[in-house]
């Protein structure tokens, strides 16, 4: 199959945070983000292999910031690396904040798709082909974290986890 760029699968959203989404300290509640979040990296998973994808594992989040109610939200999503039929989503989050409009990052997100056919079973999808600093850094980790997802769901033995373990242990 062609590689893909990360590019071809960039999805961007823009939310306004109204009393609905909110928290009792009336900022963002992180269950609407992660809703928002699965919702974007869904559509740059299906951008990368137009097909019908799951979200397979949330393999991490993080709430660096929290978003006060009236903010605009943008979420970028990319997919940083694809295996065999599963796909690792990026998402980052940013706020625009005060009358300047000045951006800052409040959120990060790494999600895995698996791409299916009609009757649920895993398919194969496009490789990634990296072309930023960033996009290759983030294609480089891919690896140890999806071993890491695996031995969480029980996928994976920890001793089969070879690139994870040797970030620990040095032989
Ligand atoms: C024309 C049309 C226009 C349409 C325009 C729409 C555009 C926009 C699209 C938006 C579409 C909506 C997006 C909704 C997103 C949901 O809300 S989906 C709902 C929540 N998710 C689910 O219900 C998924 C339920 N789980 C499953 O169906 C199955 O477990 C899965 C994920 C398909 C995996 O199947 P399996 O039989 O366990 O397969 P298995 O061979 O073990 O693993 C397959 C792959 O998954 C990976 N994997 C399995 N488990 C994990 C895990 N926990 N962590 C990481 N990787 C895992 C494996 O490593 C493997 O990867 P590869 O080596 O193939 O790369």
């Amino acid at each position: 199959m062609k590689p893909k760029k990360p590019s071809e699968s960039l999805t961007i959203m823009t939310e306004l945070v109204l009393p609905n989404d909110t928290n009792n300290l009336k900022n963002l509640f992180g269950g609407q983000l992660l809703s928002w979040m699965d919702r974007c990296a869904a559509i740059a998973a299906h951008r990368h292999c137009k097909r019908i994808v799951v979200t397979a594992s949330v393999n991490h989040v993080s709430f660096q910031h929290p978003i006060p109610e009236g903010s605009i939200v943008t979420l970028e999503a990319k997919v940083s690396r694809a295996f065999y039929s599963s796909m690792e989503v990026f998402v980052d989050v940013f706020i625009e904040e005060n009358a300047r409009g000045e951006r800052i990052k409040a959120n990060e997100a790494i999600y895995t798709f698996v791409a299916v056919d009609q009757l649920g079973n895993p398919i194969q999808v496009p490789p990634v082909e990296p072309e930023t600093e960033l996009e290759k850094k983030r294609y480089d980790g891919a690896l140890r974290r999806r071993q890491l997802a695996l031995i969480l769901s029980g996928k994976m033995k920890p001793e089969e986890a070879t690139e994870l373990k040797a970030l620990f242990i040095k032989e």
